[in-house]
């Protein structure tokens, strides 16, 4: 696995994500506006031809770049190197980067920008992935499509935004399903996208160094849910309506993944009520259950052979990577003093020992999958061959 190399020399970046209208364009007016002593330069990429948030964000110092060649899943990872990499040369004049992704992009390939190109790599980092989401409009978004529930499942933090316009049992109810459908990320409540400035930008949240919170939030998780078996359980989210029931939504669409589709599991559900084609779509789909983004949870007392496990998890992404948005784990390996802690984006892997248990520390081995198809037995049964008897 990659070292990843010191932070601190490099610009941190944080990808903004967030269905339409959920209050993107309000929170980088604030970042862009409020008196915190830093510069930020802002890269906005716009669904369509003309980008009417160009005209809306106002900037004093900031530059404001977009890009208008359509979605990011699939042209505009190339311009974002190139953008970026002009920011690069003007080294020393941004204390951060933020990209905003279009309100109908798969943010995996802005993500995985950030560990593919060498220069990008080496002069910057991904900060977080941080998802707004409208808390008024989650349920139609998730019926819409798939791009809502992918920017939840990928997020690094949630800004869960409008919370005037719901009651705080909805908010309870909405809080409860995010966390089913991605368990890593840290949830904060708005309203106007008012979260602190300090608390949304440089917090490593991507950094492996950073990485004590897998356990900690996911214990909380368990508490969350009372259903933790210890050595591995499943969280389905319960936003989609199971197939043939109205507002299902079905989640694989054009583009960039499909070589991994499976096309043999056809379901029967093309004309069914409620059967929603992603408009997207330039070919059949044919849904199966395992088509639903969930998220796996693995754990074990005992520790786990490394070199075992890095096999495990090399041949896992190699095979399964378009279908797993996430993956994030800290791990026990035996005769090792240090943790070695791991985040996948699809198929790039970084891993590597962090500095070492502390005394009287539970070592406890943890590895959290996010992503659709996924097979929790397989899972658990492909870990647990990885655990030192
Ligand atoms: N009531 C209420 N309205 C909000 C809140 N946050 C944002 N809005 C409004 O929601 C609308 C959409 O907000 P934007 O910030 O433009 O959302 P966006 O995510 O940039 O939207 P797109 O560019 O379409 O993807 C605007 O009219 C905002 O004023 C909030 O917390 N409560």
């Amino acid at each position: 696995m990659p070292d990843s190399a010191a932070t601190s020399t490099k610009t941190p970046v944080t990808v903004l994500t967030g269905y339409l209208g959920a209050g993107k364009t309000t929170l980088l007016n604030r970042i862009l506006t409020e008196n915190h002593g830093q510069k930020y330069a802002v890269i906005v990429n716009e669904f369509g031809e003309i980008g009417i948030d160009n005209d809306l964000i106002v900037g004093a110092d900031e530059e404001v770049f977009e890009m208008n060649n359509g979605c990011v899943c699939c042209t505009v990872r190339g311009d974002l190197i190139r953008i970026l990499s002009g920011l690069m040369k003007r080294k020393g004049k941004f204390d951060a980067i933020i990209v905003e992704t279009t309100g109908l992009a798969d943010p995996g390939p802005v993500a995985q920008t950030f560990f593919v190109d060498e220069e990008i790599k080496a002069k910057t980092y991904l900060d977080s992935v941080t998802t707004l989401v409208d808390a008024r409009h989650f349920d139609q978004a998730l019926k819409d499509g798939r791009e809502a529930k992918e920017q939840v499942a990928f997020a690094d933090h949630i800004i869960l935004n409008k919370t005037d316009l719901v009651s705080p049992e909805k908010l309870d109810e909405i809080e409860g399903r995010l966390k089913g459908l991605n368990p890593l990320a840290t949830i904060q409540r708005a309203h106007r996208s008012d979260v602190p400035i300090r608390t949304l930008l440089n917090q490593h949240r991507f950094d492996l160094s950073k990485m004590e919170q897998v356990e900690a939030h996911d214990h909380h998780h368990d508490h969350d849910h009372g259903h933790h078996d210890h050595h591995g359980h499943e969280h389905h989210h319960h936003d989609n309506p199971a197939h043939g029931e109205p507002g299902h939504v079905h989640d694989e669409h054009c583009g960039h993944d499909h070589h991994h589709h499976d096309h043999h599991n056809h379901g029967p559900a093309h004309g069914e009520a409620g059967h929603v084609h992603d408009e997207h779509c330039s070919h059949q789909i044919n849904p199966i259950h395992d088509e639903e983004i969930k998220s796996v949870s693995l754990s074990s007392e005992a520790p786990v052979d490394g070199v075992k496990f890095t096999k495990w998890l090399d041949k896992l992404l190699a095979e399964q990577g378009q279908d797993i948005l996430r993956a994030k784990g800290i791990l026990n390996v035996a005769g090792e003093e240090k943790r070695l802690v791991f985040q996948a984006v699809h198929m790039i892997l970084e891993g590597e020992l962090q500095q070492p248990w502390r005394e009287g520390e539970k070592r406890l081995s943890r590895a959290v999958f996010i992503g659709r198809r996924l097979d929790q037995a397989a899972l658990k049964a492909g870990f647990d061959a990885c655990v030192v008897q």
